[in-house]
This record gives C-alpha cells, structure tokens and sequence, in this order.
C-alpha cells in the first residue's frame, strides 16, 4: 500500500462527479476538498445534496450503477479504479465508517463481540483469544460498561445507543487514520446522542483520527467538527470554520439553515421555521438544471 506523500493531506478529493444510471443523472458534481490528519469536516447540506454519495465514493463504496470520474486519494493512494482487494486493505487499515443505521450495518447472526473481533482478525491477523481482550477493551473505551456482557450479546438484544456503539467501536478498533460518519446519531433520542457524540469526540482524539462527519444538524457537527462544508445540489457551496460559518453564513441554504437553528427568537404558539422560509432552493435549482 503506498505511504503517504510528504505534505500531501490525508483525504484529496479532486473534481470528483457522481451520477446514476443509464440517463446520468448527477448526484455529484466537480467536488473538490481536502482533509488534513487529525482534522474534523462536518458536511451538511439537504436531503438529496450528495453527502452519502461523497462518503460511499470516499470509502469505494458506491453501487455498481454509479459513473464516477474524478480522483479520490486517501493517504496517497487512489480509490477510484481500486481492486476490491486494496479497497478492502483501505478500509480498516486506514478509514473506516459509522453508518446511520447500526442494524442494518450490523450482522444480525453474529454476536457484537465477534463482529468487532472480526475487524481486528481482518486487519491485524490477531489470534482468537488475544481478540477478546482487546474487543472488551475497545467496547469499554467506547462506554459501555458492561463491555463483557455487550460482547456477548447479538444486535436485536442492545439498545440503539448500545448498537450504535458497538459501531463505533468496530470503526475504531484499527485505530484507522480516517473515521466518516454518516448521521451516526440521527436515529437516537438527544440524551442518548449526546453521550455517542461525546465517546466519538474522545475516541477520535485518544486515536488522532480525522473525521468526515455528515449530518443535516449544524448544532450536532457543530460538536464534533472543526470546520463544516455545506453542499448543495451535489456541489460545494460553502466551507468555513464552524464559528465562521454560524457567524456569517454565505449561501441561501446556509442562511435559512443557521436562521432555523435560532430556537430562542421563535415565540411561543409560533410555528417552528423551515429553511424555505428564508430562501427558495426549489426555484434556484430549476435555475441551475435549465
Ligand atoms: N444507488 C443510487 N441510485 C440512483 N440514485 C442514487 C443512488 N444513491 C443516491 N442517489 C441519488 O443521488 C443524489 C444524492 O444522494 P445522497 O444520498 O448523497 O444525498 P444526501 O445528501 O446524503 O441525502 P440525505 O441527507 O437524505 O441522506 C440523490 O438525488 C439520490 O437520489
């Protein structure tokens, strides 16, 4: 696997397009960004703007219906056209993934501590019973304390906080360079994601990971990432340090996005605003697409 290249950032997206099936239609468009070592990149945007797709191109992930063209270099080494054999070496040695929905990601017929032993057994060819200690280890570091019991246990028998992190703990195990996650706490009640937000925060720091986080929720990035990149209509509209962007935001959707998020000047009996009331997306992409 190649090494990294003397000030070359960790993650190089360059003009990356994404579009779907045989009529091409674009889900991503000239993307470029880069990610630094130990950086944290919140990317957010509405529904539909290419977040998902971005990551799943990061990771070499995207289905066989996708078109790509683009580069997409991860510690110096090319995921678009790679082998399933250096993507698989990628994956885990050097990024790995948090999705949304832990049990779908998750195999049902696999105790949790199998899974996440499996990652390691993949990855660092450890030996069976040197596995156990670690996996405990790692599921405890992750805060779940009864990490022996959770280890034992198979998906349907733990919570969705509990889920989602027994896949933060298999994301983490390698210590990859790169960790992308995807709405990893979308699906939980606030307490809950809150906790989750703050385990992430400290695993990445304790492994010196970078983060590509997606979410639709400035507030939830807004914990966990430096900087944030809003994306629109599968390109890149904006980017900026998270105070700058809440600060003096730019973009239409960026405005409406940061003028929802300021709950304290709705009155009571109002109803809450939605990003439409204050700019009108739907007509500037009728614009675009003409
Ligand atoms: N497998 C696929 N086949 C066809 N089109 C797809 C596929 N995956 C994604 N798309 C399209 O690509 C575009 C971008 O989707 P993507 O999932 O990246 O959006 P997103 O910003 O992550 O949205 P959300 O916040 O709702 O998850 C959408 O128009 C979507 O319909």
């Amino acid at each position: 696997m190649a090494t990294m290249t003397a000030g070359q950032p960790l993650l190089q997206v360059q003009d990356l397009d994404v579009c779907f099936g045989r009529r091409r239609i674009p889900a991503v468009r000239g993307l470029s960004f880069e990610l630094g070592r130990g950086q944290r990149l919140g990317l957010i945007g509405e529904s539909g703007s290419g977040k998902s797709v971005t990551s799943l191109a990061v990771m070499g992930l995207l289905p066989d219906n996708a078109h790509v063209s683009g580069s997409v270099q991860v510690n110096a080494h090319e995921v678009i056209g790679s082998s399933d054999k250096e993507l698989s070496r990628l994956r885990g040695d050097v990024m790995s993934m948090v999705f949304q929905e832990p049990m779908t990601a998750l195999d049902p017929t696999m105790t949790c501590g199998r899974q996440v032993a499996e990652v390691l057994r993949l990855h660092q060819g450890a030996a069976p019973g040197a596995a156990r200690q670690a996996v405990v280890d790692m599921l405890e570091r992750v805060g779940l304390p009864t990490a022996s019991r959770i280890a034992d246990a198979y998906p349907h028998e733990l919570s969705g906080g509990q889920r989602q992190r027994v896949m933060m703990a298999m994301a983490l195990v390698n210590a990859p360079d790169l960790v992308i996650c995807d709405e990893p706490t979308t699906a939980l009640d606030v307490t809950v994601q809150a906790r989750v937000l703050k385990v992430l925060d400290e695993q990445l720091d304790a492994a010196g990971a970078a983060c590509l986080f997606i979410s639709h929720d400035l507030a939830v990035v807004s914990q966990v990432c430096d900087e944030v990149m809003v994306m629109w209509h599968g390109r890149v509209v904006e980017r900026g340090s998270i105070a700058q962007v809440l600060g003096d935001p730019q973009h239409g959707y960026t405005k409406g996005l940061v003028a929802t998020a300021r709950l304290d000047l709705v009155e009571p009996g109002q109803r809450l605003p939605v990003v439409e009331d204050f700019w009108d997306g739907a007509a500037q992409r009728a614009e675009e697409d003409r």
